[in-house]
């Protein structure tokens, strides 16, 4: 029974065991100086409290010349066994499709529609042969019976690349009928072959 003090005490504790000193060397020991703070070992003052920058610097590679000298961490960046010096997976460059097979293909098509023909026309100067190609009338063009089936009239008018003629059916539906026949010379078409 007494009073409560809010100084810590100096007498041992029951709940509180005592610095035990080391068992294998009981003087090695080591422990704060009490006058600069400084750890120290059997009164050596030491470099650092439990000795872990001692472990550190000596897991490095130390010069034989310079005792402070650490390698760079870069080292690792340059060294063979560094993931940045792994070689980068090959790629295989495919050159682009050649935009002449494209073309040439195109003209092989058309080719084929107009069966080697100069472009003609009728029924308002329309041009056979154009690239609407699907939905188109393959019996209009200028055939080898063009001169069997209409008779060429007079010019009624010229454009950029022929001129339209007036002509008159002989044959089939359009017989008796008056038409337009757009002619076009094949000079001014064959640089599309
Ligand atoms: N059905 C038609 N009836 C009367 N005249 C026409 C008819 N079609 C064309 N023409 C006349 O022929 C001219 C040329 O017509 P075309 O269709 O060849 O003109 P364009 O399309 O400008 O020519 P291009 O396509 O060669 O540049 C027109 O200006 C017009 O006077």
């Amino acid at each position: 029974m007494g009073a409560c003090t809010s100084k810590p005490s100096n007498l041992p504790s029951p709940n509180r065991s005592p610095p035990q000193p080391d068992v294998q060397n009981p003087n090695l020991t080591a422990r704060k100086d009490e006058e600069t703070g400084n750890p120290t070992r059997n009164g050596e003052e030491m470099d650092s409290w439990d000795g872990q920058e001692d472990v550190g610097i000596q897991k490095g590679k130390k010069s034989p010349f310079f005792a402070l000298y650490t390698p760079s961490p870069a080292n690792y960046l340059f060294s063979k066994k560094s993931p940045a010096n792994s070689a980068t997976p090959k790629r295989f460059f495919r050159p682009p499709p050649s935009p002449a097979k494209h073309i040439r293909a195109a003209l092989a098509r058309r080719r084929g529609r107009i069966g080697g023909s100069a472009v003609s026309g009728e029924g308002g100067g329309e041009e056979g042969g154009g690239e609407g190609g699907a939905g188109l009338d393959k019996s209009f063009g200028f055939s080898k019976g063009f001169a069997g089936k209409y008779e060429i009239g007079k010019e009624v008018g010229r454009g950029h690349f022929g001129y339209t003629c007036c002509a008159m059916s002989k044959k089939g539906e359009m017989k008796g009928q008056r038409v337009a026949v757009k002619v076009i010379p094949k000079a001014k078409v064959c640089f599309l072959f």
